[in-house]
């Protein structure tokens, strides 16, 4: 498991990207805004100047005229503010139309428009709270200044009457402001629709690594700093049976086997506390209770003060190759004739019970098989057919012995068998079943003829004075020489000294 500071996987990098392009959308729009804006005032500046000096309305006009130079010089410089200055510079432009029009002109007058566009434009740029904010300020103007116009502490400086008998006048209002209205909600409109094809489009592709993350063919899980999985992906869910819902917030060890337990807590601290690499095979339990094991190799993720956040986990299931390994280690220390253990195998795992028998005090033997004229039989029936002896020998072997003794081909036609906890005299009791049971077998060959063989064995026990395995296999050999020379087809001991 390779922990990995702060670093940022592809579903970051995707979320990174998609915000730029918001960010994109955003700096779009203004620009169209002001490019709008920037038309606006170029028709805008001449008609208010010449209605300035034919109606002498000044304090009307030199507004007009004020905002629409206001305009185009920010208009000119957009390249160089940044997205900030322009936004809000854009809503304050919509506010000094407004304003200085409702406290002129009453609250019949349609800059209240211009107001209520501030919010949609607000809304847009930065987000639906923003725009609510900016209507309540809306809200609030509108009713201070009527609070105003009712006690008669504001009177409106325009006569109004007088504006509304100016056909030219209302009706190039009329047109500004409609065709500012039209161009706005145009672009934000626009805007909006780009938006949405974004979020289509992220949505597509949440989707799509949704899909590859579910299915991919090795499992993912997340886990927090407790351990807890708090991700995990349909793969993984296959593999253990579980529901999502069942897994979530579960300690990820549940689902491990108990000696993977032992392995993951430890390890799984030290990747929390910082530790920076972890490679783990462990086996999962599933829910049926039988176990997959899997390779699982984590990388944390951190906040910037190095503080784990989550780990993010990939698991292999290594089924196939856990098998290949016990079937080598099988073969290791199997004897591919009859498919018992073989000398190294029988040698380690005598040692290993000899150890034990003497820290329990309990008895030991050996019991050392060999097949009485073997030679004659190879002679006769052929090497095939010695080898189907052998085998024979072998089954018999496995059917008469305990589950706990071990039998072994130790070359040739030489066998040995491990007796745990049983003493001389039980020794000679199973050797000599062993040697009747192998007296009694009558093997037909492939060849369709029949033989019969015998075995001739050597028993010995464990005494104090034994240092190795070797030591009792020495004397049981002596035995089974005793057992040859007396004419073979008989189990004879050899008693520690
Ligand atoms: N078919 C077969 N024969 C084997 C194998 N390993 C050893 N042999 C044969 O086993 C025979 C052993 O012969 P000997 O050591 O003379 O012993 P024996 O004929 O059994 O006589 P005693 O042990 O004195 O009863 C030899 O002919 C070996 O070639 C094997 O894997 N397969």
């Amino acid at each position: 498991m390779k922990a990995r500071l702060g670093t940022g996987g592809p579903t970051e990098v995707a979320a990174a990207r998609h915000d730029e392009q918001l960010r994109q959308l955003r700096r779009d729009l203004v620009e169209q805004l002001w490019t709008g804006m920037r038309l606006i005032a170029l028709i805008g500046v001449p008609v208010s100047l010449s209605r300035y000096f034919i109606t002498g309305w000044t304090s009307v006009y030199s507004v007009h005229v004020g905002v629409g130079l206001f305009t185009l010089i920010v208009a000119a410089c957009r390249r160089w503010l940044p997205f900030d200055v322009l936004a809000i510079a854009f809503l304050c432009l919509l506010w000094t139309v407004g304003l200085p029009g409702v406290v002129a002109f009453g609250l019949s007058a349609s800059s209240i428009w211009w107001l209520v566009l501030s919010s949609f434009v607000a809304s847009t740029l930065y987000s639906v709270r923003v725009g609510v904010y900016l209507a309540l300020a809306t809200g609030l103007v509108m009713g201070i200044v009527g609070l105003g116009f009712i006690t008669g502490s504001l009177t409106p400086p325009m006569d109004v009457s007088r504006y509304h008998a100016e056909p030219t006048a209302w009706m190039t209002l009329l047109l500004v402001t409609g065709a500012f209205a039209f161009l706005l909600l145009k672009t934000l409109g626009s805007h909006q629709r780009a938006v949405y094809q974004l979020l289509g489009r992220v949505r597509v592709q949440r989707d799509e690594v949704r899909d590859l993350y579910d299915h991919a063919p090795c499992g993912y899980q997340s886990l927090d700093a407790q351990g807890r999985i708090v991700k995990v992906n349909l793969t993984a869910l296959r593999w253990l049976g579980y529901t999502e819902k069942e897994l979530l917030g579960r300690a990820f060890a549940d689902v491990l086997t108990a000696e993977s337990q032992l392995l993951f807590s430890p390890a799984f601290s030290d990747f929390v506390m910082g530790g920076d690499t972890l490679d783990l095979e462990l086996d999962l339990r599933r829910k049926d209770g039988s176990s997959i094991p899997v390779l699982l190799s984590a990388s944390a993720l951190r906040d910037s003060d190095g503080r784990f956040r989550m780990s993010r986990a990939t698991m292999f299931d290594i089924s196939d190759r856990r098998q290949l390994e016990n079937e080598l280690r099988r073969l290791a220390r199997t004897d591919a004739l009859t498919g018992l253990s073989n000398r190294h195998h029988f040698y380690a795992e005598a040692t290993r019970e000899i150890a034990r028998a003497r820290r329990r005090t309990l008895p030991l033997s050996v019991l050392l098989l060999d097949a009485d004229h073997f030679k004659r039989i190879n002679d006769r029936h052929g090497h095939a057919a010695g080898d189907q002896v052998l085998q024979a020998l072998s089954g018999t072997l496995r059917e008469v012995l305990r589950e706990v003794d071990l039998p072994a081909r130790l070359g040739g036609e030489e066998f040995a068998v491990l007796l745990p906890e049983v003493d001389i005299e039980d020794a000679l009791a199973v050797g000599e079943r062993l040697r009747d049971a192998i007296e009694q077998q009558q093997l037909v060959l492939e060849s369709g003829a029949t033989v019969r063989f015998t075995v001739s064995v050597g028993v010995s026990s464990l005494g104090a004075a034994d240092p190795h395995i070797d030591e009792l296999l020495r004397r049981a050999d002596t035995a089974l020489y005793e057992a040859k020379r007396q004419g073979r087809n008989r189990v004879i001991a050899e008693h520690p000294p």
